[in-house]
């Protein structure tokens, strides 16, 4: 059975009964397969597994989304007791910030200031400093992220490893449509029109991951981009597989943020990068 708690004391109760290994899936809501998948891998290893769904104010930046993100409790329960899911936790913000908006906070170094953090500056402060409380009161022994935020992930177990925070991070892959779209909870701003332009982004990362050296995987997936005009880019990178500089050989990862419309979409895909021989 799946209990519906929204405050702190409350998942405390629960937390109380768990017994072993806490795992935790942290969410905002408008729950897709994506999260979905998460939650089944979390359930294949531990029996007691929390999902958290909060649209944390912290992350978002002025004329961003807050307001219009979408919230979908009562269909999230139900998809959370499909997957087997023990506790959800739905708090408000004065749950979570009972002292109203936090003066000390996450600071995520230089990781933090490229690519996404580059673009959306103060997101992934509010992000890290959410990720730890949300640990913290959910009494984390593991914790399951998408590669689909693949920065995002990354800096959560830079966050655990760096503070010592006594929790394991594992990553999921990204889930994708059929016809290559990553899941998304954005995804549900786009007309079907916007929708089809948005696969350049994934068909991108595709042809791009397709090629060997450096320069052909920027150019494939640059062209296929550029080709579409109902996509706006705003990075299309190619790091290591550690977001350092990309090597000249061996793994790396190609990332693509840009917007449709007004929707602004991330996306990324793991790449062996191959010498001339
Ligand atoms: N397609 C996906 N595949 C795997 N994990 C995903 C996917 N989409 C989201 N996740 C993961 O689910 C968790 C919660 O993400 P979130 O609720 O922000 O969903 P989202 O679909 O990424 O939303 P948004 O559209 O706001 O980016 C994160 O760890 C995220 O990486
Ligand atoms: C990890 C997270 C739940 C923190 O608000 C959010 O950034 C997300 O949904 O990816
Ligand atoms: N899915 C990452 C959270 C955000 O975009 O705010």
């Amino acid at each position: 059975m799946t209990t519906l708690v929204h405050t702190r004391a409350d998942l405390a109760a629960e937390l109380d009964r768990a017994g072993g290994e806490i795992a935790v899936v942290m969410t905002m809501g408008a729950l897709h397969e994506g999260h979905r998948q998460l939650m089944r891998v979390a359930r294949e290893r531990s029996a007691f597994v929390v999902v958290t769904i909060f649209v944390n104010p912290l992350q978002f930046g002025p004329g961003e989304d807050f307001e219009k993100y979408p919230r979908t409790l009562d269909d999230d329960v139900a998809a959370c007791a499909a997957e087997g899911v023990t506790v959800v936790f739905a708090p408000s913000r004065d749950d979570v910030y009972p002292g109203g908006p936090p003066s000390i906070t996450m600071h995520p170094g230089p990781l933090g200031e490229i690519l996404e953090g580059a673009s959306r500056p103060g997101h992934f402060s509010g992000m890290l400093t959410v990720v730890q409380k949300l640990l913290m009161l959910t009494r984390a022994d593991v914790a399951y992220f998408g590669e689909k935020d693949f920065q995002q992930l990354a800096l959560i177990r830079r966050m655990a490893r760096d503070l010592e925070l006594g929790v394991e991070i594992e990553g999921v892959p990204t889930v994708r449509e059929s016809d290559g779209l990553a899941l998304s909870s954005r995804n549900r701003y786009l007309s079907a029109e916007q929708r089809l332009s948005a696969l350049a982004l994934s068909r991108a990362l595709r042809e791009g991951a397709a090629q060997s050296d450096a320069e052909s995987v920027l150019a494939a997936a640059h062209k296929i981009l550029a080709d579409e005009p109902g996509v706006r880019v705003d990075y299309l990178a190619l790091t290591g597989a550690d977001l350092g500089a990309a090597p000249e050989e061996g793994e790396a990862r190609l990332l693509v943020a840009a917007k449709v419309g007004s929707t602004r979409l991330i996306d990324n895909v793991p790449l062996q990068l191959r010498k001339d021989s």
